[in-house]
């Protein structure tokens, strides 16, 4: 495996060694803080990156010839005048690059300048920016701009200082100059030291002086097309003919704003905490939150979207302000899973949402989340196979139940014509006979959730959800209580690792032998103790046809009898026990 040494540890020389690290690539880090080899090693390495300022070459070319490197040089230095002679004089081979970082080193800004001089190029095949191939003549252009960029910002620097207010073109210059001001100040005066370096200043004096006799010449006479809006983004176009580069600049751009958002709430919740106020401020949230949507439809973004997006920010805020644990539910927003999650634990701020029960399940047992809330048998649509399957596949408890009352709404946006239904099987089950005699002949379409049929809309198709679902998206409801019988009711169970304390009932999955009578030898335990069994199911075990597992609920179980159940049983999983809860109250459920 090549092995690539790095010297230097500065900005450059980490951002090199980070990334070649990402691409998996063997790397070391030789500097002044950081001694990852020892000197004696350095013939080990086929390249050695110098991430040092030009006025160290000549130190650490000799330190590597004396200890044997005979790899390539990989030199990063702007003043190419400069140090490749310096190379040539140790007879390394090399190749010369010149990257040109743009703001805080995003990918998305970086090309390099490869000098068409260097002795070899096989390092190329590791990096995958931009390459553009320049003849050290060519480079030298680079350098004028450089020196004057420099001069202009360091001047402007130091003249913006003496003038406290200032404008939005003078703070973002200003902002421009303190920028370059951040590097390396060896770095900024050894370019401006530089052997051409005092004419390029002057020639550029010079034309300021044209400029300013003849300032009408010089200013256009239509607008310029410019950077008014997001000055990242205009660059992004510019530097990147890439579109999908483009986009990622703008997600990074998006990511880096939310992190700067969430340290504000940070802030804020200190000064809550100072005047002693709450952490949500529902009125502000609710104001704020018009004005955003009214602020998106003159951009004409979707109004949906948008106020999911806003929800999501808020909440993620205020997760911030007030971490609590996660709560799984069936997502998205608007399922009956999430009416029964807010009415258990009042906000939504910690809830997260899942496409299918499995999962919850998944991220219970991976302790991404500390509950889950999950459906497990309707009135009228029987057992939710998928929470049966679940609980005896993963490894959690039922800490509690909730038993909901189901308001299925029709719901729709700008209707012409009703050609399909769009639902859970559930749902659709559950309001069978008002589909057919409403709507003989529309298509029944599935989806996830309820919720997820909302995304599915169109002209020609309504959706079976919740209110819930139907007010926050905004949806006109065309009729409600649509299910077949008005006692429509769904039990929830809560799943969790830590049982609650005075549970009234227990549940558990077996398995039996496969002989007569075995089922009614496991029942009489529990008419012997005068058991109540509240549900009794059986699923298929998923290995052999016509083998079972049965699931079981009942009043509780106190250890004796589940010894008994287990003598006669061949296998016996205890999913916890339990009792109808009303609120979710943190930390109480978790300790
Ligand atoms: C950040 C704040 O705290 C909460 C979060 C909000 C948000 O993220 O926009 C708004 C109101 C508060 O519920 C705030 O009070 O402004």
């Amino acid at each position: 495996m090549v092995m690539i040494l790095i010297i230097g540890f500065g900005r450059l020389g980490q951002y090199f060694y980070n990334y070649l690290k990402r691409k998996g690539l063997n790397v070391k880090v030789y500097s002044r803080s950081i001694k990852e080899i020892e000197e004696n090693e350095f013939s080990k390495f086929k390249y050695a990156i110098l991430a040092i300022p030009e006025n160290s070459y000549n130190e650490i070319l000799s330190k590597l010839k004396e200890n044997n490197f005979n790899g390539v040089i990989i030199d990063l230095a702007s003043k190419k005048d400069v140090v490749i002679p310096i190379i040539e004089q140790y007879g390394f081979k090399f190749l010369s690059l010149h990257p040109l970082f743009g703001p805080s080193i995003y990918e998305e800004f970086s090309k390099i300048v490869v000098i068409k001089e260097s002795t070899d190029k096989s390092f190329l095949q590791f990096l995958d920016f931009d390459l553009i191939e320049m003849s050290l003549e060519e480079h030298e252009k680079i350098n004028e701009l450089q020196v004057v960029t420099h001069l202009l910002l360091i001047s402007y620097y130091h003249f913006a200082r003496r003038f406290p207010i200032k404008t939005a073109s003078a703070e973002a210059l200003y902002r421009l100059s303190e920028r370059l001001l951040e590097q390396n100040p060896q770095i900024l005066l050894d370019i401006q030291k530089e052997k051409n370096a005092k004419t390029y200043r002057e020639n550029y004096i010079k034309f300021l002086k044209e400029v300013s006799n003849n300032i009408e010449d010089y200013i256009p006479k239509e607008r310029v097309e410019g950077f008014s809006r997001a000055l990242l983004l205009n660059l992004s176009k510019l530097w990147n003919k890439d579109i999908r580069k483009q986009i990622m600049v703008i997600d990074k751009l998006i990511l880096d704003l939310i992190k700067i958002r969430n340290d504000l709430a940070k802030q804020i919740k200190e000064i809550k905490e100072l005047r002693n106020l709450p952490i949500e401020d529902k009125k502000w949230e609710i104001e704020k939150r018009n004005i955003l949507l009214e602020f998106a439809k003159e951009r004409e973004l979707n109004p949906l979207y948008t106020d999911q997006l806003i929800e999501l920010l808020i909440s993620w805020a205020k997760h911030i302000e007030n971490p609590k644990p996660w709560i799984g539910v069936l997502g998205p927003i608007g399922s009956f899973s999430d009416e029964v999650a807010l009415k258990l634990n009042k906000t939504r701020l910690n809830i997260k949402y899942y496409r299918k029960i499995s999962h919850i399940f998944d991220a219970l047992e991976n302790n991404e989340i500390a509950l889950g809330i999950v459906p497990i048998e309707n009135v009228l649509g029987g057992s939710v196979n998928e929470t049966l399957d679940s609980l005896i596949k993963y490894n959690v408890k039922i800490v509690g139940e909730y038993i909901h009352r189901i308001n299925l709404c029709l719901v729709g946006k700008n209707v012409k014509e009703v050609k399909r239904i769009i639902s859970h099987p559930q749902a659709i089950a559950q309001s069978m006979e008002y589909i057919s005699k409403k709507f003989p002949n529309a298509e029944i379409v599935y989806s996830n959730s309820t919720s997820e049929a909302i995304s599915m809309l169109d002209e020609y198709s309504l959706a079976i959800t919740s209110k819930t679902a139907a007010i926050f998206y905004g949806l006109k409801i065309y009729d409600e209580h649509i299910e077949d019988n008005k006692e429509n009711k769904t039990r929830f169970i809560i799943i969790g690792k830590k049982q609650l304390p005075n549970p009234k009932y227990s549940a558990l999955v077996f398995s039996l032998e496969d002989k007569p009578g075995s089922l009614k030898e496991v029942l009489e335990i529990f008419h012997k103790h005068n058991i109540n069994l509240r549900k009794l199911e059986s699923r298929p075990d998923k290995r052999e046809i016509g083998k079972y597992l049965f699931y079981v609920e009942s009043d509780l179980l106190n250890n004796k009898i589940l010894e008994e159940i287990r003598a006669k049983a061949n296998w016996v999983k205890h999913l916890g026990n339990f009792r109808e809860i009303n609120e979710i109250e943190f930390p109480k459920i978790l300790d």
